[in-house]
């Protein structure tokens, strides 16, 4: 763990330790680069891997697929246990505990209403003379959804998608997600998929499952668009295969930055340091804070509490590697340097939150105050946690109701509207060069063009 004074950096020097470096020069860990010496004989970056498995995918459709599922995730499938039935479906139902059925339909309710709210208008209206303009949005007819599965099960993340996806009013929701050693998925997942509307799941995960759903194969279909977080293989695949399909973000190893004050309580900041610490080795977790009392009391709680989690040695492999504390003059210095960074996860927790709100610029999704810890957004709180990472919050949105839906303009002028405004468009056609554009309106107002 990192720990700098800001007044002893340069700007320079403090961003440096706040950007992450672009996916395709991630440097992965030890565990990662000898699975990859083992499976391709040659240590191949992840772009390098990313980039054959897509090449092999594109060429031998499902031969590819299953053949990867074998030697990188240890499953062997067929062409007939690729795709989940409904008798497995079934089977897992009756597996699920209540329990997580009952928070599962909980958490589908509560996304639900709130990408509800986000439902995009169609609309006509009248303008002068006669002209009529308006949009229509209209859902996409299929996409595809990756649920990660590497090194925990995501039944949320089948949430997240799915349901977002149903209520922009998607037709066809293809889901993959990798399958476990013995080819089976998890019940809870199925649960997930089967309660928020997906309509096919997929046994496969990585690179191959993203390019099988970008070119398509004979059992695993093309789709418009991809969807869903996923670890940095995950995410170099989407990037690759964006305009083959459209994607939604890139979704990468999960980040939590925290702003906090003397007034946060440590063990929280710990906790939800080790929240997002726990989901990768390639996760980052950083506290900004202007109290170094704070970071003393941080350190200490992140080693007791860390040598209580089950995935330890993932958690602390992350803090090792992306672990950072900052110690700012002040809170608005703090909030300054997070728009730097510009997190997947922004947690304030100081005594006036709300204050300092108006000023984060870039940030995936912000959570305020004590009691909205982020592991309250990755499961039930309704916005949802598929969210842009490495920076790209920058630029990229939370995946929403519009992540699924395109907008198609409509331009409708009577005789008398288009008299009104013909001469100013010939202007500007001509301007342009373009005489044939300017006929198209003259023709209109004489015979002879
Ligand atoms: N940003 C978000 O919105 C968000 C949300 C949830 C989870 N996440 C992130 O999703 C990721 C989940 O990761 P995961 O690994 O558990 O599951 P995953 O499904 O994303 O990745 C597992 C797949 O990666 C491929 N793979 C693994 N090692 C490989 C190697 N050495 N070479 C080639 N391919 C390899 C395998 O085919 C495997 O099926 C985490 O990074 C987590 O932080 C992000
Ligand atoms: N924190 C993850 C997004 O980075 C989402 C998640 C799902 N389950 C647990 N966490
Ligand atoms: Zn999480």
């Amino acid at each position: 763990m990192k720990i700098v004074y800001a007044e002893d950096s340069t700007l320079e020097e403090l961003s440096e330790l706040l950007i992450k470096p672009p996916f395709d020069q991630v440097i992965l860990g030890e565990g990662a680069k000898s699975h990859i010496k083992k499976v391709f004989g040659s240590e191949l970056t992840a772009s390098q891997v990313v980039d054959k498995i897509i090449h092999d995918v594109r060429l031998q459709g499902d031969e590819a697929v299953l053949q990867y599922t074998q030697v990188i995730d240890g499953v062997n499938l067929s062409e007939d246990t690729l795709e989940v039935t409904e008798s497995e479906f079934q089977e897992a139902l009756a597996k699920v505990d209540e329990q997580i059925l009952t928070a599962i339909r909980q958490a589908i309710s509560n996304v639900k209403s709130f990408h509800t709210e986000q439902l995009p208008k169609t609309w006509l209206t009248y303008r002068e003379h006669g002209a009529m303009l308006g949009q229509s949005c209209i859902p996409l007819e299929r996409v595809g959804m990756y649920v990660p599965g590497g090194t925990a099960i995501y039944p949320s993340s089948v949430i997240m998608n799915a349901v977002s996806a149903a209520v922009a009013g998607v037709k066809e929701i293809i889901m993959v997600v990798p399958p476990s050693k013995d080819g089976s998925v998890n019940p809870s997942i199925l649960a997930a998929a089967r309660e928020s509307g997906v309509t096919r799941v997929f046994k496969a995960g990585g690179a191959q499952a993203i390019a099988a759903l970008a070119f398509g194969t004979k059992l695993i279909p093309k789709v418009d668009k991809i969807t869903g977080p996923g670890n940095i293989f995950v995410t170099l695949a989407k990037k690759a295969v964006y305009g083959h399909c459209d994607i939604d973000m890139l979704a990468g190893p999960s980040e939590i930055l925290i702003v906090a004050d003397e007034t946060a309580d440590p063990s929280y900041i710990a906790a939800d340091m080790l929240s997002q610490a726990e989901h990768d080795v390639l996760a980052s977790s950083i506290l900004i804070t202007d109290s170094s009392n704070l970071v003393s009391k941080v350190e200490i709680e992140l080693e007791r509490q860390l040598a209580k989690l089950p995935r330890r040695e993932i958690a602390k492999a992350s803090l090792q590697k992306n672990g950072l504390m900052i110690i700012t003059k002040n809170s608005m210095q703090a909030i300054e340097l997070a728009n730097i960074s510009a997190p997947e996860h922004l947690e304030i927790i100081t005594e006036q939150p709300f204050a300092l709100l108006p000023f984060v610029k870039n940030a995936g999704a912000v959570f305020l105050g004590p009691y909205s810890p982020e592991p309250l957004g990755d499961y039930l709180a309704g916005p949802n946690h598929v969210l842009p990472t490495g920076g790209t919050a920058r630029f990229y949105s939370v995946l929403n109701v519009e992540t699924f839906m395109k907008r198609t303009s409509f331009i409708a002028y009577s005789q008398k509207a288009l008299q009104a405004v013909a001469n100013q468009v010939i202007t500007l056609a001509e301007a342009e060069g373009l005489q044939a554009h300017a006929n198209a309106i003259r023709v209109r107002e004489k015979n002879d063009v």
